[in-house]
């Protein structure tokens, strides 16, 4: 039997909470066979190094405990609260497609475009904030309630939105949704899921997420060929998602450690039943409730709880933690691969808009897949090694894309015709003597035109101010292509380096997704004690929201300074930071009770790397009818 395989074992205790495991025992008289496994004991135990009698008891128990633990109610309520991630992947995804459509509709400015797609970022970052409080006060349901409701009406708000006045209402409230929505779900999650189980249900909540931005990119595809009035049905449909979870938390309970905590003890007790089935919960009520006692002594006093956070040393490390990890997540960039990927792509040799537009499908369907990976593999590599793994990842692809970008630009074809148009003689246009600076500078495209071996006929022209599909002038002026108009290139260069951008870009989202995407939203929702939970989620949602609109909005401004390497570069150097920080400061919490986690935080921030091999320092144990029965050892005589 390996340690490795999270099939293998249940419940595991750090070695410093031994003794408390030991006195419950004993105090509940129960048989504790409870010792840290010798590295003999990992490597020999299995069926051959077991005798007969606790090899099948073993398996037994395990059988057991793995049907008593599991009932479908929790995937129910894991499914539901879900849908607020796949709101989120949705409202965020959806939006660049509508922008494209709104633009034709409604003839918005580009500020206008800019407070439509970040009002919403930023309404989250701030709403999220504000959600610690309110999940604090009427609890994680109310809040999800809230978030769907929200979500309900800024889609009908939009849909049916007369000016764009009334779509940034829409926009905003959404945005309101997206924050408390964000913040609590995977909060609930964490806490009515089994322990063996939380990291992949907390993760499922991640799936959701891309497979919103999924999503989001085909109805982006599909109304795109509307000629008016497809945005409607883009930012109206998540109407549909939200009135269903809307109508699923009418029926479904509130978190039971948010009920013990406010003495609703009775009601605790019935939620808790209801949804470990028919297992007894009477371990998990005492031990919840007994932590929430304990922590109520330590947790630094009076005081608003972020102050008590900020003044109690395990809370202000896993609130480092958190935020650090959601600040990391977001300054690998992946924003900007999401947003910007179209145009990634059109480098990459896509010249075609359309066709741009449906692989962008194929990058968030990308994200997805490899979302499922983290699915699969979080209950088995635990939290700690697939984020390292996963950024370390993300730092060597950022650094494929950076060196593409690079090379394209080394080798960006030309400028040959100096053209001046009387109209705009001041523009800067004029003064590019490349592809690279022209196609970097906002205000301008390149016109070219190719034979099967090279650019000719090449100029950097002004781009038309209603559309930046064409030229103001010139030969890339028509929409139509005749056979001798030019090639329009509006953020992109023709290169022969393509290849490289694109490995790049799906070895970014290979890596990025398992780990990077979903792990600093389910660290998040596990390592706070309970009294600072909701502001701790609150203020990491926050943060992650913050750089989100941050780094979106810097994108393009950064590429002209930095240009499309140096910003690849920049995230790359970015992350770095981020896996030495994970390195250090990322305990790891895979198979613990949400009640052991602080214990986690006892120690000096960033000590995690220096004990790295947490794992043979835990021990394992289930609990069998009564009796904590020790996986790979019965041998009681080592226990003090
Ligand atoms: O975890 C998610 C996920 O990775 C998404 O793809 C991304 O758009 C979000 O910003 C992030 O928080």
């Amino acid at each position: 039997m390996s340690l490795k395989s999270s099939d293998d074992y249940n419940l595991r205790s750090m070695s410093n909470l031994m003794g408390e495991r030991r006195k419950r025992a004993a105090d509940d008289g129960e048989r504790s066979l409870i010792k840290a496994p010798s590295s003999a004991s990992l490597s020999s135990a299995g069926p051959s190094a077991a005798s007969p009698a606790p090899a099948d008891l073993e398996r037994a128990a395990r059988k057991q405990f793995q049907q008593d633990v599991t009932p479908g109610f929790v995937y129910v309520l894991a499914a539901f609260s879900a849908i607020g991630g796949f709101l989120f992947g949705y409202d965020t995804g959806v939006v660049s497609g509508a922008m494209l459509l709104l633009k034709r509709d409604m003839n918005i400015t580009a500020l206008w475009q800019e407070l439509l797609v970040s009002g919403t970022v930023a309404a989250a970052a701030v709403s999220a904030l504000l959600g610690g409080c309110l999940n604090g006060l009427f609890g994680r349901r109310v809040c999800i309630l809230t978030a769907s409701f929200a979500f309900a009406i800024g889609g009908i708000v939009m849909g049916s939105a007369p000016n764009k006045e009334a779509l940034l209402v829409g926009r905003l409230i959404v945005g309101l949704g997206l924050g408390i929505g964000s913040m609590t779900i995977p909060v609930y999650i964490a806490e009515t899921s089994p322990p063996h189980l939380r990291g992949r249900l907390v993760t499922i909540n991640t799936l959701f997420i891309t497979a919103g931005q999924f999503i989001a990119s085909l109805i982006d595809g599909a109304f795109s060929y509307m000629q008016h009035g497809g945005w409607r049905y883009m930012l109206g449909l998540s109407v549909v998602p939200a009135l269903l979870q809307f109508l699923g938390f009418l029926f479904l309970p509130e978190s039971p450690r948010w009920l013990i905590q406010k003495g609703l003890t009775q009601k605790a007790r019935r939620v808790l039943s209801q949804i470990r089935g028919n297992q007894n919960i009477d371990e998990e009520y005492d031990t919840i409730k007994s932590s929430i006692e304990e922590e109520e002594k330590d947790c630094g006093g009076e005081g608003p709880v972020i102050w008590r956070m900020l003044t109690y040393p395990p809370a202000r490390r896993a609130l480092v933690v958190g935020c650090g990890l959601q600040m990391f997540q977001q300054l690998s960039g992946i924003n900007t691969v999401m947003y910007y990927s179209a145009t990634i792509l059109q480098m990459s040799g896509v010249r075609d808009d359309k066709l741009a537009i449906w692989l962008v499908t194929v990058t968030a369907f990308t994200n997805f897949l490899f979302t499922l990976l983290g699915v699969w593999l979080v209950e088995r590599v635990g939290r700690r090694r697939l984020t390292l793994g996963s950024i370390f990842g993300t730092v060597l692809s950022l650094c494929v894309l950076s060196v593409g970008f690079l090379l394209s630009a080394q080798h960006s074809p030309p400028v040959t015709l100096h053209l001046t148009d009387p109209t705009t003689p001041n523009s800067s246009c004029t003064t590019h003597l490349s592809c690279e600076p022209c196609m970097l500078d906002p205000s301008c495209g390149y016109c070219y035109q190719e034979n099967s071996t090279a650019v000719f006929a090449s100029s950097c022209v002004p781009v038309n101010p209603a559309s930046t599909e064409r030229a103001a002038w010139g030969k890339c002026s028509n929409s139509t292509h005749l056979p001798d108009s030019g090639i329009w290139a509006y953020n992109f260069c023709p290169t022969s380096y393509s290849w490289l951008v694109l490995l790049g870009l799906v070895l970014y989202l290979a890596f990025f997704a398992p780990g990077m995407g979903p792990m600093p939203w389910t660290v998040n929702s596990e390592i706070y004690p309970l009294w600072a939970r909701s502001t701790g989620n609150a203020c990491s949602a926050g943060v992650n929201w913050t750089f989100n609109v941050l780094v979106s909005l810097t994108f393009l401004h950064m590429a002209q300074y930095l240009t499309y390497y140096g910003v690849f570069f920049l995230y790359s150097s970015l992350a770095l930071s981020g896996f030495f920080f994970i390195y250090g400061c990322l305990p790891e919490t895979k198979g613990r009770r949400l009640e052991e986690i602080e214990s986690l935080f006892y120690n000096r921030l960033c000590s995690c790397g220096i004990s790295d091999s947490d794992e043979d320092r835990q021990v394992e144990y289930i609990r069998v009818k009564g009796s904590n029965y020790h996986l790979s050892d019965n041998d009681a005589s080592d226990v003090e």
